[in-house]
């Protein structure tokens, strides 16, 4: 592939006019032939080729170095012929325009908060034209852009797309709720085919069975008006489906079901062209990371385009990731591992177990400003706090991993349609999950990592609305206050300067021993 690129690169705004130097082509093409021959001759045609060919060899050198640097090429050594001077100022302009071109894109990735690693990075979007214009996408995609009412791409979407449609693997983070799904979609949806035999050309993988869903669907919301074969590995499709048979351009799945489907129904991944792992730090976190090594083993092709996406991605991830991607682009918006700057983020300190089940109702009763978002430590304390809220006049449900795939399908859908005003979760739902306009998030129980906080509050406050997260603390949760206080702060939030002074904690995790959700006094119960 770098060998087409510098061909093509070395041959952009050079014409060798053949008509004008048709007899020098000649004598040029007499004496290739003659060199076999032994015969000494040199033609002008001859003169430039070597020129160009010198040029080739020290801007191969010098490309490994930098993009820019075409001055170098001002010192040739070799005799300069009319043609030669010709190729010269053709450079010159090519190295002009190129370098107008790299402003244009470095000012467009300022205006939109995008910064990048990487060498040869193409340059950002504009716009959705842009994509029929630089890449030929095809009209049923733009219209399906409209439809869904998106104008602009957002600032993930104008790098991500042309990095993946080049060709090159990516590392991408940008803020919840920015869109970073569509920029995954669109340029698979361009560059494979339709509804062919071909097999299984696009692996998205996902860490829970609701965000998969949730992607197969924008994904065929994406594809209207096109035979895409579109699957999502359910649990039958896992056991049972005939994947010989099994027509699927693009499978989204979750790596354990994935991994059951290779491991024991011999499914063959070797045409993949993309994978893509969305929420990718927590596709390599303990529990997922063996499933997700036997998926990247199974997708073989040499020419696959692997891409990681998240709101979150440390640099142990990346370096660990680093060492199976080729060449990769780093997409970065905003700040890395930050929190959305749409939200309105809150600190309360709540005293005891009892003071949040207090400060919960209260608040409740004082304004309730539906759909909101409660996350608990735990499917038991997800259970104790549903119990709680049933006596209330709040139509209040819950979602836990304990719960069957139709009842987490239920609440989901549910709470989409409005019917649900609260809505208890664990952390099954904390990433990715795309609920239209969450008012507000609490985190009644203090999350368990700086990135959980973040992925968390990030339900709310989602394509450009604003949002409010409200998070419970006591005393038990000091250690780790200063954690998420700084996350606050560095979006833009008020914290008291006491908080940012606590000492530094290195563990990752918090996840204390809590006392039961209940304001019925301990051994009351049965009285
Ligand atoms: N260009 C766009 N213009 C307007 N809305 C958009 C655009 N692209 C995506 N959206 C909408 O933005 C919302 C959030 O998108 P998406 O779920 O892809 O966010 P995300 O970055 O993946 O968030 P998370 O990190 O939480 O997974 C969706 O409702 C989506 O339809």
């Amino acid at each position: 592939m770098d060998m087409e690129k510098s061909h093509s690169f070395l041959f952009s705004g050079l014409h060798f006019d053949r008509k004008r130097f048709a007899s020098d082509f000649a004598r040029f093409k007499k004496k290739k032939e003659g060199d076999e021959l032994g015969h000494d001759e040199t033609s002008t045609a001859e003169l430039v080729e070597k020129a160009v060919s010198g040029k080739k060899r020290r801007r191969k050198a010098k490309d490994s170095e930098v993009v820019e640097g075409f001055s170098v090429f001002k010192s040739s050594e070799a005799v300069k012929t009319a043609e030669e001077e010709n190729v010269v100022e053709t450079d010159d302009t090519e190295r002009k325009e190129m370098n107008r071109q790299a402003e244009k894109a470095a000012l467009l990735r300022k205006k939109h908060g995008v910064h990048i690693s990487g060498h040869n990075v193409p340059s950002p979007l504009q716009n959705f034209a842009e994509l029929s214009l630089r890449y030929n996408c095809k009209g049923y995609l733009l219209r399906n852009l409209a439809g869904l009412g998106f104008k602009e791409p957002t600032p993930i979407q104008r790098q991500a797309i042309p990095v993946l449609l080049s060709g090159r693997e990516c590392f991408a983070c940008a803020p919840t709720g920015s869109g970073k799904t569509l920029a995954f979609i669109c340029p698979i949806l361009m560059k494979l085919k339709p509804g062919t035999k071909d097999g299984i050309r696009a692996v998205i993988l996902c860490p829970t069975r609701e965000l998969a869903a949730q992607t197969a669907r924008e994904c065929k919301k994406l594809a209207k008006g096109k035979k895409y074969y579109i699957k999502l590995m359910t649990k039958e499709l896992a056991k049972c489906g005939d994947f010989e048979k099994m027509l699927c351009d693009i499978l989204i799945s979750t790596p354990l079901r994935l991994e059951f489907a290779i491991r024991r129904r011999k499914l063959d991944l070797s045409r993949v062209e993309f994978l893509v792992l969305d929420e990718s730090d927590k596709l390599f976190e303990l529990g997922f990371v063996e499933q997700i090594d036997s998926v990247v083993k199974a997708c073989s092709s040499p020419s696959i385009i692997r891409s990681l996406f998240s709101a979150t991605l440390p640099d142990k991830v990346e370096e660990l990731a680093r060492s199976i991607m080729h060449d990769a682009v780093r997409v970065i918006v905003g700040r890395k591992n930050s929190a959305s700057e749409l939200i309105k983020q809150k600190l309360i300190f709540a005293g005891s177990e009892e003071g949040k089940l207090l400060a919960l109702h209260q608040s409740f009763a004082e304004s309730l400003n539906p759909p909101i978002l409660v996350f608990v430590q735990s499917k038991e304390r997800a259970k104790e706090l549903y119990k709680e809220l049933a006596f209330d006049d709040i139509k209040a449900d819950v979602i836990h991993a304990d719960l069957s795939q139709t009842q987490r399908e239920n609440a989901v859908d549910n709470f989409r349609m409005g019917k649900t005003w609260v809505l208890i979760a664990t952390d099954v739902i904390a990433r990715g999950m795309d609920f239209k306009g969450v008012n507000c998030v609490i985190n009644y129980d203090f999350p368990e990592s700086a990135a959980a906080y973040i992925h968390r509050i990030g339900r709310s406050g989602r394509a450009g609305r604003s949002g409010e997260a409200i998070t419970f603390y006591t005393e038990a949760d000091l250690p780790f206050l200063r954690n998420i206080a700084n996350v606050m702060v560095a979006s833009g939030c008020e914290v008291p300067s006491w908080i940012l002074a606590l000492p530094k904690l290195r563990r990752k995790k918090h996840r204390p021993q809590r006392d039961h959700i209940s304001v019925v006094p301990l051994g009351m119960d049965n009285a």
